[in-house]
């Protein structure tokens, strides 16, 4: 029997389901690697499990922030359609381990990420740094701004608060790139919580201060994570606004030879991922929002998710147990 393909327009709310499944994969099989000091077969293990499930979704997907461009990276690269053709055209954006280092060395905040949009909504950010800036939600419109010094954005996110200054805690990636930038937030009597990397996690949780004790993220960090992070604030409300750091004439090239119109301007999170957008991350190593697999004696195995969706804003947490393993393509 012919089976006619139904093509829709627009995302369908059966996938804020779905995708749930494509992260819990990717992440369970990094946490296989978790602590082992491998951060090539972390990396490689989550991206061959969450391209066998991404496959079976519903959609006729182009990945548009992935593992690289196709020269280098054989799976999941720029331009790979994905999917299983059957539902709408959409712009995927993925990191399988957002945090390969984070993993191999079992540290907190790894995660298996992914983010679909309408085709044509995400920024084909190229592989570069991009400098960021990201407040939770319920903060008056311009509170912080990229071309503002440190001390002007805490100053302001601390008034609008309604906090001393010395209450408000910024999330920095810890680079030596980042010195100045740690001595000039310190110098404000604001807190710098420094972390080794993850700065997709770290972005998510300005979203939530009250739960993660995290106001702001300031710094530099990968221009894809820049759009998987803007995906999700999207969904969680905040303000994020991120600009290329364009440091040669050839990522000059790559990133107008991707699309960037204007690649000096500074991008809002809205401008990087734009209409409907659904956002999934599962943890892998344990973090601030979610737990990381667990591998129980039982041989059960437990996941925690969160996945949301920008045009209603609902952010819903799945914590699963899963039985049947074959899924999961593990040893033994
Ligand atoms: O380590 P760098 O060069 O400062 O880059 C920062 C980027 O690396 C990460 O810390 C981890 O990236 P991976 O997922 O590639 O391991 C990102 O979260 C961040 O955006
Ligand atoms: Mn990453």
């Amino acid at each position: 029997m012919a089976i006619t393909v139904e093509k829709k327009a627009g995302l369908d709310r059966i996938l804020t389901m779905e995708i749930v499944r494509v992260t819990e994969r990717a992440a369970v099989a990094a946490a296989r690697w978790r602590g082992r000091g491998d951060e090539r077969a972390a990396d490689q293990a989550a991206v061959d499990a969450m391209r066998k499930e991404l496959n079976r979704l519903p959609i006729q997907g182009t990945v548009v922030i992935g593992e690289g461009e196709r020269d280098q990276a054989p799976m999941l690269f720029i331009g790979e359609t994905v999917g299983n053709g059957a539902g709408p055209q959409v712009d995927v954006a993925l990191d399988p381990l957002e945090g390969t280092t984070i993993c191999a060395k079992n540290q907190p905040n790894s995660l298996a990420v992914i983010a679909i949009a309408e085709a044509g909504s995400l920024l084909n950010a190229p592989d570069i740094y991009m400098q960021k800036i990201a407040i939770g939600p319920g903060y008056p419109p311009g509170t912080v701004d990229l071309d503002r010094s440190p001390a002007e954005n805490i100053t302001a996110l601390a008034k609008a608060k309604g906090v001393p200054v010395n209450e408000i805690t910024v999330c920095i990636l810890d680079r030596p790139r980042h010195a100045a930038l740690i001595e000039a937030v310190r110098e404000t009597g604001a807190a710098v919580r420094l972390i080794g990397d993850g700065d997709v996690a770290g972005v998510i949780h300005v979203a939530n201060p009250d739960e993660t004790g995290i106001d702001i993220y300031l710094g530099s960090g990968g221009a894809p994570e820049g759009v998987l992070a803007a995906a999700a604030l999207r969904c969680t409300g905040g303000e994020m606004q991120g600009r290329l750091m364009i440091q040669s004439e050839s990522q000059r090239a790559r990133a107008l030879a991707m699309g960037i119109k204007d690649v000096d301007r500074k991008y809002t999170h809205r401008e990087m991922a734009r209409g409907d957008v659904l956002f999934a991350a599962t943890g892998v190593t344990d973090g601030n929002l979610l737990a990381g697999v667990r591998f129980a004696r039982s041989g059960e195995i437990t996941t925690d998710t969160v996945v949301m969706r920008s045009s209603t804003g609902t952010i819903r947490w799945i914590k699963a147990t899963h039985r049947d393993h074959s899924k999961f393509d593990l040893p033994g």
